[in-house]
């Protein structure tokens, strides 16, 4: 069987490819996550997928396949990423309220000879949300590494009033075509575990 390893410090991509089956091992390679000037969002969350799963290889025996992944959310074409500091993190909120934006999440494969990757987007709309709720949000700590200042699997989902798409890529890893792309390195998911179900 291919080993399969994650390059990512989000627990919850962890816990998401968790969640279909998949056994992996966390390798740790952080790149630069500076957009390049003009360039498109999409492009941007591929190329920073793609760097991800090249740079967490550098950090395998050589033989098994990589998964790196990023997400970030789009406002009238606008990356917003992880706020710095609370006066981003309620700027972020104020302009994400009462209305519609995109998160776009990809995800990139390699092996060292083939990588594939793909760009899922997804809307998202949110109720009004008033100036002392996005300070109470920040003082819970949740909005600190989240993309867009929000988390939709945590408290910030009160604020979530639609979405249209892939709830798992905006959590962090679009589940479905995640499969779609292991399954090109002949990795399948729901490995279960022989004690699991009496073997
Ligand atoms: C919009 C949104 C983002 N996020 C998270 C997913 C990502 O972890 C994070 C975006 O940052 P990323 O740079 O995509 O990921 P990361 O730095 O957390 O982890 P790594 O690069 O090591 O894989 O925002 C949520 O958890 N919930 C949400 O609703």
């Amino acid at each position: 069987m291919t080993q399969l390893y994650l390059a990512s410090g989000s627990p919850r991509r962890r816990e998401l490819l968790t969640q279909i089956g998949v056994p992996f091992t966390v390798v740790s390679a952080p790149i630069d996550e500076t957009p390049l000037p003009g360039e498109a969002p999409a492009a941007y969350v591929e190329r920073l997928a793609q760097a991800k799963a090249v740079a967490g290889f550098a950090h395998t025996d050589g033989r098994g396949v990589v998964l790196g992944a990023d997400t970030t959310v789009v406002l009238d074409g606008q990356i917003l990423g992880k706020p710095e500091n609370r006066e981003q993190a309620l700027a972020m909120l104020g302009d994400l309220s009462k209305r519609e934006h995109q998160v776009l999440t990809a995800v990139a494969l390699t092996d060292g000879r083939r990588s594939v990757s793909c760009c899922v987007s997804t809307r998202v709309r949110f109720r009004t949300i008033s100036f002392e709720q996005a300070l109470r949000y920040w003082d819970s700590g949740e909005p600190v590494d989240k993309a867009g200042g929000y988390a939709i699997q945590g408290l910030g989902a009160v604020f979530v009033s639609a979405i249209e798409g892939s709830y798992s890529a905006v959590v962090g890893l679009p589940l479905s075509e995640t499969a779609e792309l292991l399954e090109q390195f002949a990795i399948p998911c729901w490995q279960l575990q022989e004690d699991a179900h009496g073997a």
